[in-house]
């Protein structure tokens, strides 16, 4: 059963007032609210048994490292992965795909080939180039049409023994276009020997994944898009590639045996997951693993499709708006413009004094916007905790601005 206002009951941040008017928010592809159980386990963690983990002797280091262990599990469990030890704690999706592209470094060499698309996040265009710039290798991207849609032809064209690395987005976080991963890995798998990465911050929020079914070497994505702190964020790694892979950081917990002469590493996962992490962070990454399976995939992407049908109708009955990738699969975004009437972020100045919130700009992904020939747009993005009502405030809003910017 979903009870959208039970939902809503656990997330105390909602029942505000913002510009004298009720809180719509509507910018969760950039970060989500937190429920109230995740802010326990948080609150718990610093009041009751706040200690760093793996080496005390003392019983709140102990129970601190039950616990974060188990909330690696969790992520195991809900990614589907084969191991706990391929679940790497990082701060986010940026971390986790930098880590990959720095660990690949030597896996490269001269005019090899890095395959992205036209539709990833600056986080998973500049490591790229960085590791292009290191090592002498080639980024080729597959171009979208003017639906935002990949054309994967190109893919076709572009694989060749030369390709060492495919990195592509499941969900764009601009428009909100499902990209068919399952046909770009197996496309990958038949014609290369490439490491395969998934960019998944806009999909695991909202859809159920298993790194085993996808049989993906990386999969990467942010905690706080999902419910969970800022700072908590997951890289999988398939073993086998993990272990053949030096570490990224240097420093404690990732060494088995230091010396001045030779250094010898720990396994997995702890090769790289140097230094002190972010112990309450992790926990309450966890805590949000469990609100997700207790509302349910299945709710969980029926309310937010619903949604976003509802609100691409309403917005479509805007005369002069246009909505990006409209007649794309998507999911959990709509990203919209008035054509001709100012830029996206007067329509988001609008929107706020009205107390809603969306996200206005390039969103970290100027190729796209230099596709379609615009600086930004304006994005309402959505969670569970979103209502129709809320929707219609916006539709009302968009409304309201296109009279005053007409
Ligand atoms: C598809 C995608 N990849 C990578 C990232 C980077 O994630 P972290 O910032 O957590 O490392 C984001 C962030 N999404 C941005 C953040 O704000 N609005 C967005 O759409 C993203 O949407």
């Amino acid at each position: 059963m979903f009870d959208i206002q039970e939902i809503r009951s656990q997330f105390s941040i909602l029942n505000q007032q913002v510009n004298g008017k009720p809180l719509v928010y509507l910018d969760n592809a950039a970060t989500s609210q937190k429920p109230n159980s995740v802010l326990e386990v948080w609150n718990q963690y610093y009041t009751e048994f706040n200690a760093n983990v793996h080496r005390g002797i003392h019983t709140l280091s102990q129970l601190a490292t039950e616990e974060m262990e188990l909330s690696r599990r969790k992520i195991q469990k809900f990614i589907n992965a084969e191991h706990d030890f391929e679940v790497i704690f990082t701060k986010g999706t940026t971390e986790g795909i930098n880590l990959i592209a720095y660990i690949l470094t030597q896996k490269l060499k001269k005019d090899d080939e890095i395959i992205i698309s036209y539709l990833e996040h600056h986080s998973n265009i500049v490591p790229w180039q960085l590791l292009c710039e290191r090592t002498g290798a080639k980024l080729r991207v597959i171009p979208i049409d003017e639906n935002g849609v990949l054309q994967l032809d190109y893919l076709d064209e572009f694989l060749s023994e030369k390709t060492k690395v495919v990195s592509v987005n499941q969900v764009s976080n601009a428009l909100g276009i499902v990209n068919p991963i399952e046909e770009i890995i197996a496309k990958t798998r038949a014609n290369s020997d490439a490491y395969i990465v998934i960019d998944g911050a806009q999909s695991a929020p909202h859809f159920k994944i298993d790194v085993q079914a996808l049989d993906c070497d990386f999969f990467v994505f942010s905690g706080h898009k999902m419910y969970a702190p800022m700072g908590t964020g997951i890289l999988y790694g398939k073993q086998a590639v993990l272990e053949d892979l030096p570490p990224f950081h240097g420093g404690g917990e990732m060494i088995a045996v230091c010396s001045f002469d030779r250094t010898t590493y720990a396994g997995l996962p702890f090769k790289y997951e140097a230094g002190t992490p972010n112990v309450g962070g992790n926990i309450a990454l966890g805590a949000a693993v469990d609100f997700i399976n207790k509302v349910g995939h299945e709710n969980i992407q029926n309310h937010e499709n619903a949604l976003l049908q509802y609100a691409q109708k309403h917005l479509l009955e805007i005369e002069g708006l246009k909505v990006y990738g409209e007649n794309a699969n998507r999911t959990g975004v709509v990203s919209f413009n008035l054509i001709g009437m100012g830029i996206s972020s007067d329509v988001g100045m609008i929107l706020d004094k009205m107390g809603v919130a969306v996200r206005t700009g390039h969103h970290c992904t100027q190729p796209i916007m230099d596709f379609f020939d615009i600086a930004g747009t304006v994005r309402a993005s959505f969670a569970v905790y979103n209502t129709f009502e809320e929707i219609d405030l916006l539709v009302e809003g968009v409304k309201k601005a296109q009279r005053m910017l007409s």
